[in-house]
């Protein structure tokens, strides 16, 4: 991959000068070891549309794998803890607004009702947990805990990788904007990706596109994901599927009724049964491949914001990929 041998058409400059020569071997050997480094490191790609916890599991690589945060870094985080605690503030007054059946003077016996309406205005989840604790936050002396850091959330805008070395494997982990206007710099780096994570909010079933009000987010999750998995440019490479904010997903179950949305009205499971409706959208998502060949070892239920079940959610992810490596490259038997 991108290393050429210094044996070209017209040979080494000075290839008859036995310094030269020896200077030549030992560029020559540096560039072996760098080529079979590469051959040797993992390339792991996080795919997935806007919102669906791509960077947060990028964030848990750091925690379980990676180097503690700067203090410049942290502070960076507080402001956007911060600004996020404004922003569903508003729209949380903004739902108040609509909703006219709710008098001023009732608001915090009326909080949980405009709570669970919260996804006509795409209002983060786990933001509550910010406005729970904003005595802390709006208090001088904040600094953002790893679970703040965790919570906080930046629309992902380009590209970022970044690199761990885990029980002597490189791995290097690329993060990706899922907004539909980031998409198309996606192209930029599928190329020798040895695994695609992709990554579907299962708590976004009755929630609307933030870049296009009238999509559904699931219905847009499984037509990505169909078009991933169908892609030529990963035909040699692991599809993992990372079905991620279980934590919510369970939470909304009990109000928000699968059957309820329009593209899963052919939902026949108990209402508010957690196991059904993961397995109810493992299939939505299976349906989506040609071949069969996601096994359902490949398919993970996850919350990315809590960083004990990331670290075996991960690790496992990891033995997963190697294996299947080792398979397509034919070490390993079929099957
Ligand atoms: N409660 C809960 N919140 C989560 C979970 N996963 C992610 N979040 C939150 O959801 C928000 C969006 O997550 P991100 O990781 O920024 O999503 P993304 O896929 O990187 O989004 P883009 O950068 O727009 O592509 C953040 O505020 C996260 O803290 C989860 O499993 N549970
Ligand atoms: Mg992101």
């Amino acid at each position: 991959m991108g290393c050429s041998s210094s044996t070209d058409a017209g040979g080494p400059p000075g290839g008859n000068d036995p310094a030269l020569g020896g200077r030549s071997n030992k560029i020559d050997a540096e560039l072996d070891q760098k080529r079979q480094e590469e051959e040797l490191k993992i390339k792991l790609l996080l795919l997935g549309a806007g919102e669906s916890g791509k960077s947060t599991i990028f964030k848990q690589m750091r925690i379980i794998y990676g180097s503690p945060r700067t203090d410049e870094n942290l502070r960076m985080y507080g402001v956007v803890v911060r600004s996020n605690c404004i922003t569903v503030t508003r729209k949380l007054l903004q739902l108040i607004r609509m909703n006219t059946t709710i008098s001023i003077h009732f608001i915090s016996v009326a909080m949980k009702e405009v709570w669970q309406k919260r996804a006509l205005l795409n209002v983060i989840d786990g933001h509550k947990d910010f406005l729970d604790e904003i005595d802390r936050i709006a208090s001088k002396t904040f600094r953002p805990a790893q679970q703040d850091v965790l919570l906080a959330r930046v629309k992902t805008t380009q590209v970022v990788m970044e690199r761990y070395r885990i029980d002597g494997i490189d791995f290097e982990m690329y993060d990706v904007g899922g907004q539909r206007s980031e998409r198309r710099k996606w192209i930029d780096c599928f190329d020798s990706v040895d695994a695609v994570i992709f990554v579907a909010a299962l708590s976004e079933y009755d929630q609307n596109l933030a870049e296009s009000k009238k999509t559904n987010r699931m219905v847009e999750a499984l037509e990505l994901f169909r078009s991933i998995c169908n892609n030529r440019a990963f035909a040699n490479t692991s599809v993992m599927l990372f079905l991620n904010k279980k934590d919510i997903f369970e939470e909304k179950l009990q109000y928000s009724d699968i059957a309820d949305q329009k593209p899963f009205a052919d939902y026949a499971g108990p209402q508010n049964n957690f196991n059904s409706g993961v397995l109810y959208f493992i299939e939505k998502f299976k349906d989506c491949l040609i071949n069969d060949e996601i096994t359902d070892s490949f398919i993970q239920a996850c919350t990315a914001t809590d960083t004990n079940n990331m670290e075996f959610v991960l690790d496992s992810t990891r033995t997963i990929i190697m294996t299947d490596n080792l398979r397509r490259s034919g070490f390993l038997g079929a099957g």
